[in-house]
């Protein structure tokens, strides 16, 4: 029997297997099968903590239809909950920080990437002002924060219809990586409200590299200062940026509950 916990961030929420032992073997079929809400124990993303050479920990990210990636931002502030103590973790996007707040963590997520090829998009444009659109929805802004995002800024959020756009943008070809949809309205001097249809997952209740890119966006194009609030159907993160520097990231994070598995029947 294999050991899991179930933990969110915002309600962003993931099944956490320590394989510091070594005796997990995760495959992208075992990890959508785990994910399944009706078949298996279900959350937006499966989390694999294991052993590193020049870090803490390894974290392991797979989205709820199997594909492993880069980054997750609610994830790793779970991270230093799930160990009991701050942790420096090796992920595919780099080396991130994460510091035990109080009722969550605050991470130092690296520094954003602009450059169309870093996003990436199948050829070159500007990032900060897409010359591509879908339907209504104006040019957006993308930024790859260890994961690919593209950042729509409406004024009015509630008449978004997120099913139909979601999957429609995060298929799109203009994405050979696919990618993590954002749709941002900016509500206050430093504060934004954010929809995520995620890469992988499609709506979640929140997205914490959404909200670090869509911050980074909002700054990059002088709509909004930091520190930002970026309030999220599941609740609020804090995210500061400075131009040249690294995205810092604070919020909550939740321990549900411990289980118990048979991988094998996954
Ligand atoms: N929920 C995450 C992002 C998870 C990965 C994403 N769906 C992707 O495919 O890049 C977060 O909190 O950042």
């Amino acid at each position: 029997m294999g050991r899991f916990s179930k933990m969110h961030g915002l309600g962003n929420d993931f099944v956490v297997i320590d394989a510091r032992a070594g005796d997990v073997a995760m495959t992208q079929a075992r990890a959508r099968a785990i994910a399944d809400r009706h078949a298996g124990i279900g959350c937006d993303q499966l989390i694999l903590i294991g052993k590193s050479d020049d870090a803490d920990v390894s974290m392991q990210i797979f989205n709820a239809d199997g594909s492993e990636v880069e980054a997750c931002g609610n994830a790793t502030r779970c991270v230093p909950l799930f160990v009991g103590r701050d942790v420096l973790i090796r992920t595919k996007a780099g080396l991130l920080d994460a510091k035990s707040v109080d009722g969550g963590a605050s991470v130092d997520m690296g520094a954003p990437r602009f450059d169309w090829d870093a996003i990436p998009l199948a050829y070159p444009m500007d990032t900060l002002t897409m010359g591509a659109s879908w339907e209504d929805l104006p040019a957006p802004a993308a930024v790859n924060v260890g994961n690919p995002h593209v950042i729509f800024f409406v004024d009015d959020l509630d008449a978004l219809d997120f099913d139909r756009l979601g999957p429609l943008i995060e298929n799109d070809p203009l994405f050979p990586a696919r990618v993590n949809v954002n749709f941002a309205q900016v509500v206050g001097d430093n504060h934004i409200r954010l929809v995520v249809w995620e890469r992988g997952a499609g709506l979640t209740r929140a997205c914490g590299t959404g909200a670090c890119a869509t911050a980074v966006a909002a700054i990059r194009r002088k709509l909004i200062a930091g520190p930002v609030t970026v309030s999220l159907p599941g609740g609020d993160l804090t995210i500061d940026w400075a131009p040249g520097g690294t995205i810092r990231m604070t919020g909550p994070a939740t321990h549900v509950f411990d289980g118990e598995a048979d991988w094998s029947r996954f």
